[in-house]
């Protein structure tokens, strides 16, 4: 039984629900480019296309256009050599590409999509973006924590993910962690029907799969793509794929064919055959038809893009006619045939009266808007939840953070050791605020640098991120204020206040408590800042060298600019204003204020400068 037929859990007004889609599985004849009654109960695509700017910025690259076509529950699989946009028309019918560079229409069960379509369709990506740290099971009720309805209960949410797990065979793996790139974790199939439970636990009425048996060996790929077959039953999936075996191929209830941006073919898979050898292409007894297919549209492909390319080129996968007139048209021709296929005529009469339909109806041809299942207070506990879970299922960074402040403590402890109390000896007096700048300095540029392993809080999981905010598990503000705590506390907040208590005590500052408060929560403001500086580079970059070097040099300016190597004022003028950026300049500043204001120091001894050579001086330096 499908995870459809037996939800019992109500829908409490948040999630939309579109009700089924249709009952044809699409193998029942009707086929995706039958003319019915039931035509409506699909997802219809009229005149979809995809542009990007150029890198001049000018001019516009087309991606895909002129798409139309009807998706009806069943297993709909998009296919055509690599580049010929299959990603991007799944993308666009998934409405995943923004809101620049796609154009045409998109309709569920007639009406037009609803604004935030991601919250309430499933989208598995091809690289299975899910939580490594996490079991099988802890990832799936991470999913249905935030993306079933708030006034689901704990019990029901429990009841849907055992569901998904039996369904996707999933019991005997359920407890075992994911995996990621560090460890080995639950197999590549099992991995995929995990992403495939992630998004079937709000049980999507049209489910999208990029490339889904990318990676999987041959018999894993099968099972997976049986599986889809099973859940096509009750809902419509849409599958890129690129070159599947018979036996996938043959589960396959309509088929999508796209050259080069255009579609080719769009219409039963079992009539793909006798289609193309109506083309002149027949296919051999033996041959895989997704071979087939491919090679005939790569060759034709080819031939378009030059006639020189002709001569290595296997003609014997041409037509006949196009071995006749020496190899023009080429891929023009194969979208131009399938323009004016008896296929296209239909398909597009049908979309004809969808549309009209929707016309008819006027203003309310757009399905009530989808919005995020849960609150954002929920959210931030869930995600958070997640992020500690992950921090302490994967401690190195932690652990290393931690010894490597206490290490630089250390250093800095031995080396400035003992600064003295109130009275030091003659010759050390000026020694008395070097000595303490200094340390203060390296504390300072400890706490800047140590930051440094921030750079990679956004970086790593940022596809994560991307895909999991792009199918409505939770906004972005949740995301970044989870991350960004759970991160400062572990790993910025609790190894400064080690840090302050090795180095304070070893350099005998100020016992004063309340300097010693003034110089932790000095010491906590410059980790946080540096923090701050790191997350937002970590933010706008997309590769950990990049946002490691930007770092990098924003805090070797505010070093620069601290007053510690070059006095403020010998700056030039226009430059002085810097040193307001500089961490450092506040760090030392308030360390330096903290321990010496108003203290005062003896210093006791012999003068040797003195003419009279017995002669013992005192010296009280107030500050
Ligand atoms: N944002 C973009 N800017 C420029 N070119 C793009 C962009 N997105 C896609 N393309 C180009 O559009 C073409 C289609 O890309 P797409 O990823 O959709 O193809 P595909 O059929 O899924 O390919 P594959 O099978 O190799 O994954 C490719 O040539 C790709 O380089």
């Amino acid at each position: 039984m499908s995870v459809n037929e037996k939800a019992p859990i109500a829908n409490h007004g948040q999630v939309p629900h579109y009700g089924s889609l249709g009952a044809g599985n699409g193998d029942d004849g009707a086929g995706p480019n039958s003319v019915g009654p039931e035509k409506e109960k699909s997802l219809t695509f009229h005149q979809v296309g995809y542009e990007v700017p150029t890198l001049c910025g000018r001019r516009t690259k087309v991606i895909i256009s002129s798409c139309s076509g009807i998706m009806r529950p069943g297993l709909n699989a998009l296919m055509g050599p690599t580049g010929s946009g299959k990603t991007t028309l799944l993308d666009v019918l998934a409405d995943r590409k923004g809101r620049r560079g796609p154009s045409g229409d998109v309709l569920i069960n007639g009406s037009r999509r609803p604004k935030n379509f991601k919250c309430v369709s499933g989208y598995v990506v091809q690289d299975d973006l899910i939580m490594g740290s996490l079991s099988v099971r802890e990832n799936l009720a991470f999913s249905a924590a935030l993306r079933l309805p708030s006034g689901t209960t704990w019990n029901q949410r429990k009841e849907r993910v055992d569901r998904v797990i039996q369904e996707l065979g999933l019991v005997s793996c359920a407890g075992t962690k994911v995996g990621n790139e560090f460890f080995r974790g639950v197999s590549g199939g099992e991995r995929k029907r995990t992403s495939i439970g992630m998004e079937l636990i709000i049980q999507p009425q049209v489910l999208f799969l990029d490339e889904p048996t990318t990676g999987l060996d041959a018999f894993t790929a099968v099972s997976v793509v049986k599986l889809l077959k099973r859940l096509s039953e009750s809902r419509t999936i849409i599958l890129s794929i690129h070159q599947p075996r018979y036996s996938i191929f043959s589960l396959f209830s309509s088929l999508t064919l796209l050259s080069r941006g255009s579609m080719v073919y769009h219409g039963p898979a079992q009539q793909v055959l006798p289609y193309f050898e109506s083309l002149g292409f027949p296919c051999a007894e033996h041959e895989n038809p997704a071979d087939f297919i491919l090679d005939v549209l790569t060759t034709c492909e080819k031939k378009s893009i030059s006639n020189d390319t002709i001569v290595a080129m296997d003609t014997s996968l041409l037509g006949e006619e196009e071995r006749e007139d020496g190899g023009g048209g080429g891929a023009v021709d194969m979208v131009e045939r399938y323009r004016k296929s008896d296929m296209y005529q239909r398909t597009e009469q049908e979309l004809g009266q969808v549309w009209q339909r929707l016309e008819e109806r006027g203003q309310g041809g757009r399905l009530p808007a989808a919005g995020y299942a849960s609150s954002i207070l929920w959210q931030t506990m869930v995600v958070m939840h997640r992020s500690i879970v992950g921090l302490f299922r994967d401690p190195l960074s932690l652990y290393f953070q931690i010894i490597i402040m206490v290490i630089f403590a250390l250093i800095i402890g031995i080396v400035y050791f003992d600064l003295g109390g109130k009275k030091v000896p003659l010759e050390s007096i000026n020694n008395i605020i070097t000595d303490r700048i200094g340390a203060f300095f390296f504390m300072c540029m400890n706490q800047v640098f140590s930051n440094m392993s921030a750079v990679d809080l956004f970086i790593q999981r940022k596809a994560l991120f991307i895909h999991e905010n792009a199918s409505g598990y939770y906004r972005v503000s949740v995301f970044f204020f989870s991350q960004v705590v759970t991160d400062l506390i572990a790993k910025r907040i609790a190894p400064v206040l080690l840090f302050s208590v090795i180095t304070y005590f070893m350099l005998d500052l100020d016992r004063e408590p309340e300097k010693f408060f003034i110089f932790l929560l000095t010491l906590f403001l410059v980790s946080i800042s540096a923090a701050a500086i790191t997350y937002a580079f970590s933010s706008i970059a997309n590769v950990t060298p990049v946002a490691t070097l930007l770092s990098a040099l924003a805090f070797v300016l505010s070093m620069l600019f601290g007053g510690f190597f070059i006095a403020l004022k010998s700056l030039p003028v226009w430059l002085r204003w810097l040193k307001y950026l500089s961490l450092f300049r506040y760090g030392l500043e308030a360390l330096s204020i903290n321990e010496l204001r108003g203290r005062e120091f003896y210093a006791e001894g012999f003068n040797s400068s003195s003419p009279c050579m017995s002669h013992t001086v005192s010296v009280v330096l107030r500050l």
